[in-house]
Parts: structure tokens; C-alpha cells; sequence
């Protein structure tokens, strides 16, 4: 896969450290998540890949080319701040100033408004916006140039939750079309749902860096129920692919070691003459993982 972007020892200091020598890659057409809280150093990592905060030291290539200069720029697309859009235009005026600044035809206007769900309103004045409107006339704004990277920092902030979806899912489906994505965010349900890699930066270091599945080593657990739950514990435990296989509230908790289908192992039991009245395979959500890596750095 192309790297797009390439990160090397990245550091930030203002009076303390912002960026502490954080290295990651970015391979083109997937969904990154700079993950951490506030303060953690995202927009700061952001401000110095799109050259507005020099770097104390380390290096980074868009492209293959060394740093950010203004060709790169064209190629990158970004919403770091509120954008300002003329209150009293319409969407579309407010594009068309737009797009001459960039020089990007005209019809262009229309193809991102549908992108972003605004093609009905284009017509009407910014300030009759929504919040999470105006954050999808940003997003319109910041694909004009049919960029091949996006970068949105923060994009459902203040958002309620019809919003919060809407972004969401105009975010996956620009993903779709094979546009790279790089997004910040603090909320952990959030980068779990739209990103295929996280970057997690705790205090300015990146503690992990690499997809959102393979964050914990666990393969996931079985919750398992069962009127025979004796005899179910028993097969679970002769089977030999659980690392342990544990009773709570009359449900098994099976810890996978080996992996194996939900319907694989359903199969396997009924053959011991088991009948199961539940079976689910589930992983620790992020947010579980997310506290983990985080204790483990602390350790
Ligand atoms: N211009 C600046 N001068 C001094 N310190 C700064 C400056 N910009 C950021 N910082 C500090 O650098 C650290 C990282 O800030 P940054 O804004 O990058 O974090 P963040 O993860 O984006 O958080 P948030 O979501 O709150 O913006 C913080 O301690 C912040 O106070």
C-alpha cells in the first residue's frame, strides 16, 4: 500500500512538550484517528504537518517529498478551525468565493454539496445554519479541491447526536470514494466507529500506532448460556482454545485463545450433545483497550 504521509521523531516544544518524537505512517484510502484527550497534542501535530507551527525537531514526507510546501498543500484538504463563511451568502455563494481562490470550476459546487447532504439548501444564507450544517459546508469547502487527504480536527465537537451521525457517515462515504482521512478526536466511540488505524497520543507520545482491531492483543471472548452450564463449562475447557472460561451470572465468559466461529463452536458443542440458549463473540470495546494501554504506560 502507498504511504501517503510518513512521520519521523516529530517533536513540538513550546514552554513544555507538546509533541514528544511521535513517528506513524499513513497508507493512502484508509481512515486514521489521532486518538487522546484534550491537550494530548493533536491539533499541535496537525499545525506542524500543514506547516502553521514549526517543529522542534523531527521530519515528515507527504507524498514522498520532504516537509509540506505549497504543491502539497493543493493535494490536502483541512479543517483545522471553525471556518469563516459570509454570514448573509448562501452555501453556494459562500463556495463560489471559494472555489475561485482555489481555482476550481464552478460545477464542482454542486458535486460537494450532494456529498455533504446540502444540495437542497444551498440556496439558503449560512447564518439560517445548523451547527452541524455548517460543519458539512466546511467539509463541502474542503473537498472543492478534490483533495487526496482529508484532515478534520475535532469534526462533531458541540454536534448533538443526529449531527454526530450525519458526519459520521458523510465521512465514510467520502472514505469510500478513496479519499485518505486523517481525524482527531478525543471520544474513543467516535474514532472506533469511522477509523480503520488510531494513532492514541497520551501527553504528546504515541503510545499505540496501528489499526483500531489489532490495539489489543486479545481475539475477543464467547458469552455463552446454557441449561446444562456444568457440562457447557466442561467441553469448554476440554476444547483447548480458550485461555480461561469463567461463570458470571449464570453466563460463560470464554476468553478465545485459538480463534473460532461463533457457528464453528456452536457446532462443536451440539455434537457433545450441548444445546445453547445464548452464544455471542464479542471484543473489549476500544474504550476498554483504550484504559489498558494507557495503565500499561503508566506501569
Ligand atoms: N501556541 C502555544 N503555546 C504554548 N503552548 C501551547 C500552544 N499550543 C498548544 N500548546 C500546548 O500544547 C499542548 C498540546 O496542545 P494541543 O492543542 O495540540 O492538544 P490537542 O490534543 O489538540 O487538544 P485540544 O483538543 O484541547 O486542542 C497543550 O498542553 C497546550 O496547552
Amino acid at each position: 500500500m502507498e504511504k501517503i504521509l510518513e512521520v519521523k521523531d516529530l517533536t513540538k516544544k513550546f514552554k513544555q512538550i507538546a509533541v514528544n518524537h511521535i513517528s506513524f505512517d499513513v497508507e493512502r484510502g484508509n481512515v486514521y484517528g489521532l486518538l487522546g484527550p484534550n491537550g494530548s497534542g493533536k491539533s499541535t501535530t496537525f499545525g506542524m504537518l500543514l506547516s502553521t507551527i514549526n517543529p522542534t525537531s523531527g521530519s515528515w514526507k507527504w507524498f514522498g517529498k520532504e516537509g509540506t510546501d505549497t504543491d502539497t498543500l493543493k493535494k490536502i484538504g483541512a479543517i483545522i478551525e471553525q471556518p469563516n463563511f459570509y454570514p448573509y451568502l448562501s452555501a453556494e455563494k459562500n463556495l463560489k468565493i471559494v472555489a475561485e481562490i482555489k481555482g476550481v470550476p464552478e460545477k464542482r459546487i454542486d458535486e460537494v454539496l450532494a456529498v455533504v447532504n446540502l444540495l437542497s439548501r444551498k440556496k439558503d444564507a449560512f447564518r439560517t445554519y445548523s451547527l452541524g450544517m455548517k460543519q458539512r459546508l466546511a467539509i463541502a469547502s474542503a473537498l472543492l479541491a478534490n483533495p487526496e487527504v482529508l484532515i478534520l480536527d475535532e469534526p462533531t465537537n458541540g454536534l448533538d447526536p443526529e449531527g454526530i451521525i450525519q458526519i459520521r457517515e458523510i465521512i465514510s462515504s467520502i472514505a469510500k470514494s478513496g479519499t485518505t482521512i486523517i481525524v482527531a478526536s478525543h471520544l474513543l466511540d467516535e474514532i472506533e466507529k469511522i477509523c480503520s488505524h488510531v494513532i492514541v497520543l497520551k501527553h504528546g507520545t504515541a503510545i499505540y500506532s496501528g489499526t483500531v482491531d489489532g490495539m489489543s492483543n486479545t481475539k475477543g471472548f464467547f458469552e455463552l448460556k446454557s441449561d446444562q452450564l456444568a457440562d457447557l463449562k466442561s467441553a469448554l475447557e476440554s476444547f483447548g482454545i480458550f485461555s480461561s472460561v469463567k461463570e458470571k451470572d449464570q453466563v460463560l465468559i470464554a476468553q478465545i485463545d485459538e480463534d473460532i466461529s461463533a457457528s464453528e463452536l456452536n457446532r462443536k458443542l451440539f455434537e457433545k450433545g450441548i444445546i445453547l440458549s445464548l452464544l455471542q463473540k464479542k471484543k473489549e470495546s476500544l474504550e476498554s483497550q483504550f484504559l489498558e494501554l494507557v495503565k500499561q504506560t503508566n506501569a
